[in-house]
């Protein structure tokens, strides 16, 4: 089995204003091809349990493996290039660079990882703009887009590299209920097309149950689940 993220015992401590232990022996798989979903309350420990997945944390105990690689413990630019090459984040937030166009938006983490010419990059983010029919939008700026085509074209960003999983932190969470249904119609085209592996954190039930599986999180530890 071709498993592209797996987590062994993870545990995070915040020290500050009092010790807090709020990730509590995190361990679970998500295979090729899965798309699942976080959930939980408030304040339950998703994001910072994404934020360590996404490998920008290193501060936790216990281990993170990408594609059966152990990253846990590598240096900061070895694990930046392994972000760079293997995950995709969409936010809640689109985070465009607003007075960039739309296609350059979605070059610039290409341009980061650094091994393809800038001809092959502007093609690539064609394509992927063209997969999310929003072709159209390449020239215009970033700010003169509407909200739902902003949210398609951080998607695009996402993939840009081809990762192997994309990290969702509330992606539909600034939406309305037809752009969520958009993106969420985008990301089960994406695992079933291409295979891509998703994460997303979420608090749309309707969206979640839809998804593969919900791994349920409550104070920093995840709930044995009936479906997986
Ligand atoms: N830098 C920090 N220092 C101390 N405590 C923190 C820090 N960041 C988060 N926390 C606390 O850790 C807990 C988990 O926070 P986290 O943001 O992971 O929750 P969440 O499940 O994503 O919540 P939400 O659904 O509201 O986004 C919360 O009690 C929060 O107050």
């Amino acid at each position: 089995m071709s498993l592209v993220l797996a987590t062994k015992n993870i545990d995070k401590y915040f020290k500050k204003p009092v010790l807090f232990h709020v990730l509590k022996d995190i361990s679970f798989q998500i295979k090729k091809g899965e798309f699942a979903s976080i959930m939980g309350k408030s304040g339950s420990g998703k994001s910072t349990l994404l934020y360590i997945l996404s490998t920008m944390d290193t501060d936790y105990t216990g281990e993170l493996f990408l594609n059966n690689e152990l990253v846990t413990g590598k240096r900061a630019s070895e694990l930046s290039r392994i972000r760079n090459k293997n995950i995709g984040f969409v936010f809640q937030f689109h985070y465009l660079l607003s007075e960039f166009s739309v296609l350059e938006n979605v070059m610039l983490p290409a341009k980061k990882l650094a091994e393809k010419s800038t001809a092959e990059i502007e093609h690539d983010a064609m394509e992927k703009l063209k997969m999310l029919h929003i072709g159209h939008l390449a020239k215009q700026r970033a700010s003169r887009i509407s909200g739902g085509e902003k949210q398609r074209v951080a998607i695009a960003r996402a993939l840009i590299n081809n990762p192997s999983i994309l990290m969702g932190d509330e992606p539909t969470g600034n939406l309305d209920s037809y752009n969520s249904e958009n993106v969420f119609q985008i990301f089960k085209q994406l695992k079933e097309e291409q295979g891509l592996s998703l994460l997303v954190v979420t608090h749309d039930l309707d969206f979640a149950k839809r998804t593969d599986r919900i791994i349920e999180m409550e104070d920093g530890k995840i709930i044995p689940s009936m479906n997986g």
